[in-house]
């Protein structure tokens, strides 16, 4: 496998919105690498959350690490410049939400970012077709988008071996990121399957005694559980 350098991306989705500033300052400070940054429109998915003026918000709080843009939105196109112009670095959008994928892959790249395709557990893989060398990321849903804290589909593993294969046979630097009740007892056998960044809420907003002792140990334990597979 030619896997990219591991990437915890915490999904602030199951942050404390009422001080998202210092929720972000303590996962980035417990050794999380991206911000991952959920973007809902009651439309495409049944709930509704952040746009473009939170993104800029947490850039102006001073957040320097990479904000991995997620857009559950449709149509897609119209907010991309928004999200760019407010400090994103990977935008990813699904297949469903955009009449011309290839376009807006290449939109989003006019804009100076990343670009992702994401697709949802039941979206054959195939749509890959033709535009995989012009992805930076791929991102592979383990739960229906719409809501945190639900269980990881376990199809998404044979899911992630077979997405690992076509990667690793283009040759080219891609990410595959993984979304949907990723846990720190789960990781590493989604590690195996090939995933190389990992998306996870509520498993470390959530964690048991990270109110009282932050977030180091749950980012370590899902750190040191990749990094063993990795070995
Ligand atoms: O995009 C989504 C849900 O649509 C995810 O990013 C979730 O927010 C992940 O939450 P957990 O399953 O890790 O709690």
């Amino acid at each position: 496998m030619s896997l990219q350098s591991t990437v915890i991306a915490p999904s602030i989705l199951s942050a404390n919105f009422a001080k998202l500033g210092e929720e972000v300052d303590n996962v980035l400070k417990a050794g999380a690498d991206w911000v991952h940054f959920d973007v809902m429109d009651n439309h495409y998915v049944p709930n509704l959350t952040i746009g473009p003026l939170v993104c800029e918000a947490l850039r102006k709080h001073g957040v320097t690490a990479p904000i991995d843009v997620h857009l559950m939105v449709d149509p897609v196109d119209r907010i991309v410049p928004d999200f760019a112009k407010a400090g994103a670095s990977t935008i990813s959008f699904h297949p469903e939400a955009s009449l011309h994928v290839h376009r807006t892959i290449q939109l989003i790249k006019s804009h100076g970012c990343g670009a992702g395709l994401v697709l949802n557990p039941a979206t054959p893989i195939e749509v890959l077709d033709w535009v995989l060398e012009d992805l930076d990321l791929v991102l592979l849903m383990s739960v229906n988008p719409g809501f945190g804290g639900q269980s990881f589909i376990p199809s998404a593993l044979d899911k992630l071996r077979r997405v690992r294969e076509r990667i690793d046979n283009s040759g080219r630097a891609i990410r595959l990121e993984i979304d949907g009740g990723v846990k720190a007892d789960n990781i590493a056998e989604i590690a195996a399957a090939g995933a190389d960044t990992f998306v996870a809420g509520s498993a470390i907003f959530n964690a048991p005694g990270a109110d009282q002792h932050g977030y180091d140990e749950i980012v370590r334990r899902m750190k040191d559980a990749v990094a063993a597979v990795r070995k």
